[in-house]
């Protein structure tokens, strides 16, 4: 932080860097696995900060929180049981416990720290974690899914960057431990990063995971504090009728009304179509 503003430069998005006005810096550790840092923005609310990397702001969370949830759950007929690999600001959580339908939610998150500092700090994130269908672990997402077969009709991998302690959760073995815990009709969403940045490597992750499920789609939401304002979404299914860019499900008028600040039925069908440099690079 230098005269009062925050920037978040990386090797990961070269040559640019998202600047944010500081008011005040609110906590400052360094936990088993990164640096963490929240600060109260000038108007952005309080901001979350994991290794320099911007991981959530309390004016645009939603955006994010909401597509990487919704796309998946409302394309599932009935989700009853959910896991979410990283999300522990709680963000993730608070949006899944919106689906009458889900019996038990389970997050599992490498660091103690995140959802210790998100409720303290960012606690209309962290409001999610309160929930009585909602378990929370403390551990490695890739270990976890180990011994898990059959078991989640959706898995929402909410994770930092690949530079990092989310390492794992871009790579094939996680990709495969995922189709073995989704049940038969599965679905899956994951943090996708950006088109602006990571072509190639979304590029990867989808031509790996066509190789392994039936349907895989992109999408994609705006987030004015992520790099470049964008941030996508990979949806896979296992289920070779599942129509991503169609709602299967849908929330009321009125619940859309009462309970969301960013999806709707409308930009859910939106959130698939893709710029054509995008579309050409991904198809
Ligand atoms: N619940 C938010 C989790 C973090 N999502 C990521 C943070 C870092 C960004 N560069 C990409 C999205």
């Amino acid at each position: 932080i230098k005269d009062g503003w925050f920037m978040e430069k990386s090797t990961m998005w070269p040559g640019q860097a998202m600047a944010l006005q500081v008011e005040e810096i609110l906590h400052v550790e360094k936990s088993k696995f990164q640096d963490v840092l929240v600060f109260q923005s000038s108007n952005y609310g309080n901001v979350l900060v994991l290794d320099g990397v911007i991981q959530a702001t309390e004016r645009d969370e939603f955006s994010y929180q909401e597509m990487i949830t919704h796309l998946a759950m409302n394309s599932h007929p009935n989700p009853k049981k959910v896991l979410v690999i990283g999300g522990g600001d709680g963000g993730v959580l608070r949006e899944i416990i919106k689906h009458e339908c889900v019996e038990e939610a389970t997050l599992v998150d490498i660091d103690e720290a995140v959802p210790r500092v998100s409720k303290k700090y960012l606690p209309n994130m962290a409001i999610g974690f309160e929930h009585p269908k909602v378990t929370v672990h403390i551990g490695d997402g890739l270990e976890f899914l180990r011994d898990k077969v059959n078991k989640y009709d959706v898995i929402i991998t909410d994770s930092s960057d690949p530079d990092g302690p989310a390492e794992g959760l871009f790579g094939a073995e996680f990709f495969e431990l995922l189709k073995a815990a989704l049940t038969e009709n599965g679905v899956f969403s994951t943090q996708g990063e950006c088109m602006w940045l990571h072509l190639p490597l979304i590029k990867k992750v989808l031509s790996f995971c066509k190789g392994l499920y039936p349907t895989v789609e992109y999408a994609y939401t705006c987030i004015p504090t992520y790099p470049s304002g964008q941030i996508g979404h990979v949806l896979c299914s296992k289920n070779p009728e599942t129509k991503f860019r169609e709602p299967l499900r849908r929330f009321t008028p009125e619940q859309e009304d009462a309970s969301l600040r960013y999806y709707n039925s409308e930009i859910h069908k939106a959130a698939f179509v893709l710029p054509q440099f995008a579309k050409k690079e991904l198809k």
